[in-house]
């Protein structure tokens, strides 16, 4: 039994989906998953649950916030047998036809943070998705009516409150579409551990040019992107 997962190989479900926050997690398996889903973890707060998607065995398990614990669940899903993790998460967007409440599916997520590197133990590390994944997921986009979505380069930033706003419009420049916590660790644990992954999000805020500039989601347009990205994420997951 891991030390934060307090689960027995079994618990989880081999497609696990990966929000930051707990309240999500619940949230998507009161709402996508069929009757009868248990819960398979709470330990700080963490909320796992663990059911099936239209019979098809799914679970879904909090990361908390930054690369450093989510690092920790990741592993400890390896352990417990986990064999794909799809991030439903929520992202800062830098794009210029992006609008909030769309959604973000990241085909590779640049490290600027220790914590990928460290594990990797490559600085030029690229984390990147599963191709088959990435195909799987855009495949749905065009088959469904959900809103914008965009495919392409994030960063994963090891800091929210990042002191040099700059660097947001030199990632912009580059062509990154979005930045967040944790889409990086994924990718890096998930090539070191025989997982596939791909990190989707919703962009719950737009990053301005200047520190002070970013325009936050108000609650209703958060759900009506979390419930727009969930039209894709439980089906990506169970895919194949
Ligand atoms: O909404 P989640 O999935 O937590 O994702 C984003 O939100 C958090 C920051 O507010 C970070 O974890 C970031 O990656
Ligand atoms: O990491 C994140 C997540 C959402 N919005 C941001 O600006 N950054």
């Amino acid at each position: 039994m891991p030390i934060h997962l307090r689960a027995e190989p079994g618990d989880y479900a081999p497609n696990v989906l990966c929000p930051g926050d707990p309240v999500r997690a619940q949230y998507i398996a009161e709402t996508f998953f069929d009757p009868g889903f248990k819960q398979v973890n709470e330990v700080r707060g963490m909320l796992g649950f663990t059911g099936t998607f239209e019979g098809k065995p799914l679970s879904v398990q909090t990361t908390g916030m930054g690369a450093p614990s989510a690092g920790i669940v990741f592993d400890e899903l390896a352990q417990l047998g986990a064999k794909r993790l799809v991030r439903v998460g929520t992202c800062g967007g830098l794009a210029d036809d992006m609008s909030m409440g769309d959604t973000v599916i990241a085909l590779t997520a640049a490290a600027d943070d220790h914590a990928p590197r460290q594990l990797s133990q490559m600085d030029g590390i690229v984390p990147t998705a599963t191709f088959s994944l990435v195909e799987e997921a855009a495949r749905l986009t065009r088959e469904g009516s959900m809103g914008k979505v965009h495919i392409g380069p994030i960063v994963t930033s090891g800091l929210f409150y990042e002191p040099n706003w700059e660097k947001f419009n030199t990632w912009k420049a580059l062509g990154h579409l979005a930045v967040e916590m944790e889409a990086a660790m994924m990718y890096v644990v998930g090539a070191m551990k025989g997982m596939e992954a791909l990190a989707l999000m919703t962009v719950s805020d737009m990053i301005g040019e200047g520190d002070g500039d970013t325009v936050r989601i108000s609650d209703e347009d958060m759900k009506r992107g979390v419930d727009q990205m969930m039209e894709i994420g439980c089906r990506v997951a169970v895919s194949g």
